[in-house]
């Protein structure tokens, strides 16, 4: 999905909404436990209930894993379930990937082409070499975390040189490596504070905004420093969305979350003129 696309799904919807499938065995209702496939069963009805709500979906990668290959079955059956029955959904692997080139290149062909997602979060630490491998790919993108909602963002995000943070020194040197049609960028919902000088440096990328929800982050203040003309943001929301309800009508509580949500971008979108 190219990012033409991804706006006329915004448009059409009035949601930048993303549904994070962070699917624990823990948390979801038991009567799903008896099934043959208990994630894939619980992550096929929150899709059901809140696809006409959301533009994408975002399953994390140690959700899965920590599962063994049951979990990445689940996995599986829950990515072809999506492209067989929401083809207009835009997939996210949360995997938080990068290494050396070759080992990268490997990353790319398990994520973009045994699981066909639209996009893998990657992490910018082992720099250029370790990320171009993923844009190799037709209409596929990294998501670079940039500016990340947890608090250890203040470890080493905010380090300056120069006058130029780490988080900005990232976005500043990627922005080179591929273009606003191959790479978004991770940034927390709860550091909106710092959208306004991230737009100054990465105005037409698409940003994946998690922390909104559980986190805390304000949909309303992420809107309002980070929307560009063609909305520019994927809003995440897990936890928030997935686990609103425990019991045998959790999809419908789980709707009624992402609805919420929803209805909240679409003003925020016509306030800003946009959809
Ligand atoms: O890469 C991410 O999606 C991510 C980056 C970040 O800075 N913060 C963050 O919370 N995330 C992920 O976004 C999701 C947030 O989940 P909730 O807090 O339940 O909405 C989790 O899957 C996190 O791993």
């Amino acid at each position: 999905m190219n990012s033409q696309e991804l706006f006329e799904q915004i448009k059409i919807k009035k949601s930048f909404l993303c549904v994070g499938l962070d699917t624990d065995k823990n948390k979801i209702p038991a009567h799903l436990l008896d099934a043959e496939d208990p994630i894939y069963e619980f992550n096929k009805a929150i899709v059901d209930a809140t696809h006409d709500l959301c533009v994408a979906y975002k399953p994390n990668l140690a959700f899965y894993e920590s599962e063994g290959i049951e979990g990445l079955k689940s996995l599986e059956r829950t990515v072809k379930y999506i492209r067989s029955n929401y083809p207009e959904i835009f997939l996210i692997a949360d995997a938080k990937r990068g290494d050396i080139g070759n080992t990268s290149k490997m990353y790319a062909k398990a994520f973009f082409e045994n699981m066909d997602f639209d996009s893998v979060t990657v992490a910018p630490y082992m720099g250029a070499d370790s990320v171009t491998p993923f844009l190799s790919y037709e209409n596929k993108w990294v998501i670079l975390l940039a500016l990340t909602s947890n608090k250890g963002a203040f470890d080493f995000q905010f380090m300056e040189e120069n006058g130029t943070r780490l988080f900005e020194k990232v976005l500043e040197t990627s922005k080179e490596w591929g273009t606003p049609e191959n790479m978004m960028y991770v940034v927390g919902a709860t550091k909106a504070e710092s959208l306004t000088d991230i737009r100054k440096i990465i105005p037409n990328s698409f940003l994946l905004v998690p922390g909104v929800g559980a986190q805390g982050g304000s949909l309303s203040e992420v809107a309002k420093y980070g929307l560009n003309d063609t909305c520019g943001l994927l809003v995440n929301s897990s936890r928030g969305i997935i686990y609103a309800g425990s019991d045998e009508d959790f999809a419908l509580f789980a709707r009624g979350e992402a609805l919420k949500v929803q209805t909240e971008m679409s003003s925020l979108l016509e306030e800003k003129g946009i959809a």
